[in-house]
């Protein structure tokens, strides 16, 4: 069997939603420093074995919202993040976050991004090896005018925080709003030149507002489960998304335990990748799901009986997906074929 180990592929992270990724030993300590909320671990994290409803991961995120509310916790969980995605071997990391506004503890949505953004230069500084790009999310239950408010926002970022700010990401509760109303802001977006990734097609059933956020078009898309003809979707989906060669993120265990595909041996990873589709392995939320980027390696070479040739060649794919600026990726390439040579030899 093929053994996916530490600091060999899992070079890239994509998809990773800060407060989704808090490790549980970092959850343990906001726990005890907030007693009086009467948070357990066990309402923060969805365990092995475990699976939950879509609507009930959301619900999670809710109970951890309460635990990060205040400037000197948003610091924390982005260091500690940062760190522990470079423990396990990434090398590139594109982080997701809401912006929060908390009116009790004084917490802005320009200071969460600010904050965001002292956490990476800290971890540069301090010589963790990782290269960190931004993205800012619009959660789609907060409706047009906060959208737009977001984009600003980005836009604002995007020149002042020296590269870091690379783009925007679209992700909440993908039953609630419309795309549709999203398309103003997300437009503007791209005119103004920040990246695009897009929660697309998540949960069945969502065909028209799919085919309206893909004219867009969206640089990456998040999930896609329900995109394909044998889950509901379609065959125009499927040739507009492979026109425009747009990656998917895929993350298998977060779809597993969200329970959107039954088993891992039925993820769309399988039909996308027969195609040549570009699809880069990503852990969604690594805290709440209990998972890293180097066992969502390891699950899909396992599960779909990947060669290590097979697997190799998925992180050195994932390099050409990220909104990275060429520089940043030609270094990555280098430190890929780098590490393939020491492994193999
Ligand atoms: C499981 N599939 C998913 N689908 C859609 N959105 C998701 C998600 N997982 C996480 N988020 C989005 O990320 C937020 C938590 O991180 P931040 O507070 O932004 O750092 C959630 O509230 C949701 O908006
Ligand atoms: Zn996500």
């Amino acid at each position: 069997m093929l053994t996916v180990s530490q600091d060999t592929v899992t070079i890239e992270e994509l998809h990773a939603h800060l407060n989704g990724s808090i490790s549980s030993a970092t959850m343990q300590r906001l726990i005890a420093q907030k007693p009086h909320l009467h948070i357990q671990h066990s309402m923060t994290a969805i365990n092995r074995g475990q699976r939950r409803t879509l609507d009930e991961c959301f619900q999670v995120f809710e109970v951890i919202h309460q635990l990060t509310d205040r400037v000197e916790d948003i610091f924390t969980v982005t260091t500690d993040v940062i760190k522990e995605f470079a423990s396990d071997g990434v090398k590139y990391l594109e982080l997701r976050s809401t912006p929060r506004e908390e009116k009790s503890t004084g917490l802005t949505k320009r200071k969460y991004v600010e904050t965001v953004l002292e956490a990476i230069k800290h971890c540069k500084q301090e010589g963790v090896d990782v290269e960190v790009r931004f993205l800012v999310a619009i959660d789609r239950r907060h409706g047009t005018e906060v959208a737009m408010e977001t984009v600003k926002m980005a836009e604002d970022f995007s020149v002042s925080s020296d590269g870091v700010v690379v783009g925007l990401d679209l992700s909440g509760d993908p039953t609630v709003g419309h795309g549709k109303d999203l398309i103003p802001s997300l437009q503007r977006a791209r005119n103004s030149g920040l990246k695009l990734a897009l929660h697309l097609a998540e949960v069945p059933s969502q065909q028209e507002e799919t085919q309206l956020l893909l004219s867009l078009p969206p640089d990456r898309i998040g999930h896609g489960t329900f995109l394909h003809p044998e889950v509901g979707g379609s065959q125009e989906l499927v040739d507009t998304v492979m026109k425009k060669r747009i990656p998917l993120e895929l993350c298998m265990t977060s779809n597993i335990k969200g329970q959107t595909v039954s088993s891992y041996d039925k993820h769309h990873f399988l039909y996308w990748n027969n195609l040549g589709h570009p699809c880069v392995l990503c852990t969604d939320d690594k805290g709440v799901f209990a998972t890293e980027l180097s066992q969502e390696y390891q699950l899909a070479a396992t599960t779909f009986n990947l060669s290590t040739a097979e697997v190799w060649a998925l992180s050195e794919q994932a390099i050409d997906c990220s909104f990275a600026p060429e520089s940043v990726k030609q270094d990555l390439r280098r430190r890929w074929a780098q590490l393939k040579r020491e492994i193999h030899s």
